[in-house]
């Protein structure tokens, strides 16, 4: 048993945690036990923060003070958004122009916590961390744009404040509401790859900077976040080319392809982020009476559902809807994966926290295949 190998670790328990659950079976998620359904039609982005770091939903008075906290801490140091520019100059992707940008900014928090050991100081750093994620980006846009960053408005929500900062307008209701539920729908999930990571990292006792920087990383993967770049990708194609988006999805298994967006290592069913963002895409394009997206998704949805593939557990996942409903914000679409991490840093932030509270090293190892016994030749007898 202690031999067993479970490639990719798939099902294995490696903590304990009051986080999130995701049942993969029926295709249900919780956070600290309220359904995400719930969640994202009912509750602020800040309030899932504060739920997930704090362990209960606010009062209204705790949220308040929550908020303001959490805005105040929205500027970012002159000298990053400088390597901003200087990233967006050099033409940086912009998940990697984040994952430095998340980095430099340990170099200015007024917490000189170079370990997880005081956890009040871990959760005042990932305070910092989520306020000023949203900063970045929307600077990298700008600048790239040609445009000068906008200084952040402490009296705008955390969702509000990016679109604002990112388009120089204050944003209306529809899209202000619209990116908080998605930024609610992406906060946690279990022990995803990019959590984990974090954990990892976080299991050294190492801070909590670190562990974010390396959960962009490994959100940034087409494997996981980036997946909902590469969808937004393929429904561009499609439109360009004219073709049939079931001839797409044909062509692409044809050659052993795999579909973004379908797909999980937990949910066997659709994902219920999937089916949330999915309705509100409709919502989205039934009042602009633009259904190009919703009708190519749909199409490819139906044809896999048709081919039994959703039968088999292939089914939609976060990705698949995320990206078209961000295009109707005018979000350009290699910041969706960016905008996911926005969201996420949450998550990993309270998870590095749980862990640390209770922590033991995560050191797991592999099965050794290589030679034995190899004889060793000295550099000038090779
Ligand atoms: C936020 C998120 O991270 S959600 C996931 C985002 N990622 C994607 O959407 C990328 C596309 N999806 C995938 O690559 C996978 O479904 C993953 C990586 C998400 C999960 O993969 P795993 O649990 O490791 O499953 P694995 O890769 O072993 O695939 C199992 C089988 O399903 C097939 N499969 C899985 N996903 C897909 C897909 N999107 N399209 C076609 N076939 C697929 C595999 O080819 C494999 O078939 P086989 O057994 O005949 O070889
Ligand atoms: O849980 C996973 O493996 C991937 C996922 O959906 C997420 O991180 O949101």
């Amino acid at each position: 048993m202690a031999d067993e190998l479970k490639r990719g670790l798939e099902g294995v328990l490696v903590a304990e945690s009051d986080l999130s659950y995701v049942d993969g079976e029926v295709g249900k998620l919780v956070y600290r036990g309220y359904d995400i359904e719930d969640l994202a039609r009912g509750a602020s982005y800040e309030e899932v923060l504060y739920l997930l770091w704090h362990g209960s939903l606010p009062t209204a008075a705790e949220l308040d003070a929550f908020a303001a906290d959490l805005a105040a801490e929205r500027e970012v140091d002159d000298d990053v958004i400088e390597t901003v520019r200087a990233l967006a100059d050099a033409g940086e992707r912009p998940m990697a122009a984040l994952r430095t940008a998340t980095s430099m900014l340990s170099a200015y928090d007024p917490d000189d916590d170079e370990s997880g050991d005081d956890g009040e100081a871990t959760l005042r750093q990932g305070r910092r961390i989520t306020a000023k994620i949203p900063t970045i980006l929307a600077a990298f846009e700008r600048v790239r744009q040609g445009e000068e960053p906008v200084a952040p408005d402490p009296d705008l929500s955390h969702a509000g404040n990016f679109l604002y900062m990112l388009t120089g307008t204050e944003p209306d209701a529809v899209s202000e509401e619209t990116f908080d539920m998605a930024l609610t729908l992406h906060a946690d999930h279990g022990l995803n790859a990019s959590t984990f990571t974090a954990m990892v990292i976080g299991s050294t006792m190492a801070d909590v900077y670190s562990g974010v920087t390396g959960g962009i990383g490994a959100l940034s993967g087409p494997l996981h976040g980036g997946a909902n770049q590469d969808v937004m990708e393929v429904l561009h194609e499609i439109d360009a080319s004219s073709k049939d988006p079931v001839q797409w999805v044909k062509d692409t298994r044809d050659g052993g392809g795999r579909i973004p967006g379908f797909g999980h290592r937990v949910y066997k069913v659709k994902d219920p982020r999937a089916v949330i963002l999915e309705e509100k895409l409709r919502d989205l394009a039934e009042s602009s009476g633009d259904t190009k997206w919703l009708d190519y998704t749909t199409a490819i949805e139906e044809y896999l559902t048709d081919q039994g593939l959703v039968e088999k557990g292939i089914a939609p996942n976060v990705d698949f809807y995320s990206g078209s409903v961000y295009d109707t914000l005018g979000i350009p679409v290699d910041m969706y994966t960016p905008i996911f991490a926005m969201s996420r840093a949450g998550g990993w932030i309270a998870h590095v926290a749980e862990y640390q509270e209770d922590n033991r090293l995560i050191r797991p190892r592999a099965r050794y295949t290589g030679p034995e016994d190899a004889e060793f030749v000295p550099i000038d007898e090779r």
